[in-house]
């Protein structure tokens, strides 16, 4: 059997033993990163409801899905590019979409939220969706930088929320943060650490810290490689030169901070900053503010602190 054949039978053969008790996943919010979490569950099996605030938003989210999909199979199935275009007829009639997020929680096993960086926002949704969803559904949150108890707060199911934060772009990234609360129950956190690993991903545990592991090390470094270009100590191009050429990283600060998106990362510092005032790896930039505030966000909007094809 030829391996791109092998490979397309282990995506397929979903048993519900692999898959742990969740088989019906809901995704809010389906940008970059619900997008991207939502292939990689219907890859790998899971049913996937994908919720935005319009149908324009999701069809677009689904076009998104169906481009990186190709990229994925360009490459798993290049011996047999029929089986890769099963693959994806597969897994896109796994995805469905919705614009009411109450009426999607109704069979879900599992919520994972994925919009914007905010805890007013959030809250909103999970105390809806806390009504509307089965006694036995897990709820998580993506969130890069918000505490995941001061989100569940808005439910009366803190035994089952935690946390689920994927990296960018998700078919690549290999890791999960499986995040706790005191309030989690070992039933969550086991089953959570299944989904993770029926995923395909790595996952690592973490503690309800800022930035968990990967963004508490990762965002003051970007930062302070904004505050070295506002010192004018080097060009964002020669610190992006040096930290690949030097250190070895696939993207340097700067293209990285355009690839998360500059109103995510301000949205994360700001939020520190608020709740760590004397903390200095978390002060705000007058040059990454200025940016956001003229609408330069990054590659999803064409600038951020390079210039980018839509
Ligand atoms: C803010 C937060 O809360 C947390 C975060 O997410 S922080 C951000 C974490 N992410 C990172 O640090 C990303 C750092 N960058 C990288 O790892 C790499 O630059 C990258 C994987 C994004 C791109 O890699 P690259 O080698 O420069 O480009 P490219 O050749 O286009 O891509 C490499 C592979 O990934 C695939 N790929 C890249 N993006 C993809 C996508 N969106 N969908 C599917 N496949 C994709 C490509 O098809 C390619 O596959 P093959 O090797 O099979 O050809
Ligand atoms: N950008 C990144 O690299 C990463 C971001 N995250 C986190 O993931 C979350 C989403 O980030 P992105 O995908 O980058 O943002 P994004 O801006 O690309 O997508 C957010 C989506 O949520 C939708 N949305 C907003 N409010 C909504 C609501 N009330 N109901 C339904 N949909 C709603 C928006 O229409 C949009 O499509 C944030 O919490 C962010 O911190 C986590 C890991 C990496």
């Amino acid at each position: 059997m030829a391996q791109a054949t092998r490979v397309f039978f282990r995506h397929f053969s979903s048993s519900s033993s692999r898959f742990g008790n969740i088989k019906n996943v809901t995704i809010i919010g389906t940008g970059l990163m619900g997008a991207g979490i939502a292939q990689v569950a219907a890859s790998t099996g899971h049913h996937v409801v994908m919720v935005d605030q319009t149908d324009d938003i999701l069809s677009k989210s689904k076009a998104n899905i169906e481009k990186s999909l190709q990229r994925v199979v360009k490459k798993k199935y290049a011996d047999n590019p029929k089986a890769g275009e099963t693959f994806i007829a597969e897994v896109m009639s796994r995805l469905t979409t919705k614009t009411d997020a109450a009426a999607a929680v109704k069979n879900t096993d599992l919520v994972i939220e994925a919009i914007v960086e905010n805890l007013e926002v959030k809250k909103k949704l999970f105390s809806s969706l806390d009504k509307a969803a089965p006694k036995h559904t897990i709820f998580t949150s993506n969130t890069s930088s918000i505490p995941i108890k001061d989100i569940a707060v808005a439910t009366q199911r803190q035994d089952r929320f935690g946390g689920l934060h994927f990296f960018n772009p998700v078919p690549v990234m290999k890791l999960l943060e499986v995040i706790r609360i005191p309030a989690t129950s070992d039933e969550t956190f086991n089953t959570l650490l299944a989904f993770g690993k029926a995923m395909d991903k790595s996952t690592v545990n973490c503690k309800d810290t800022p930035g968990f592991i990967v963004n508490r090390l990762l965002v003051p470094y970007m930062m302070e490689a904004v505050r070295m270009v506002e010192r004018g100590e080097a060009s964002p191009q020669d610190v992006d030169t040096a930290m690949k050429l030097g250190a070895g990283y696939p993207m340097g600060p700067f293209e990285l901070t355009d690839y998360v998106g500059l109103d995510t990362c301000k949205f994360i510092i700001d939020g520190w900053h608020k709740k760590y005032p004397d903390n200095p790896l978390f002060m705000p930039s007058p040059l990454l503010d200025k940016l956001v505030s003229e609408g330069k966000l990054g590659n999803k909007t064409g600038e951020g602190f390079y210039k980018h094809k839509k």
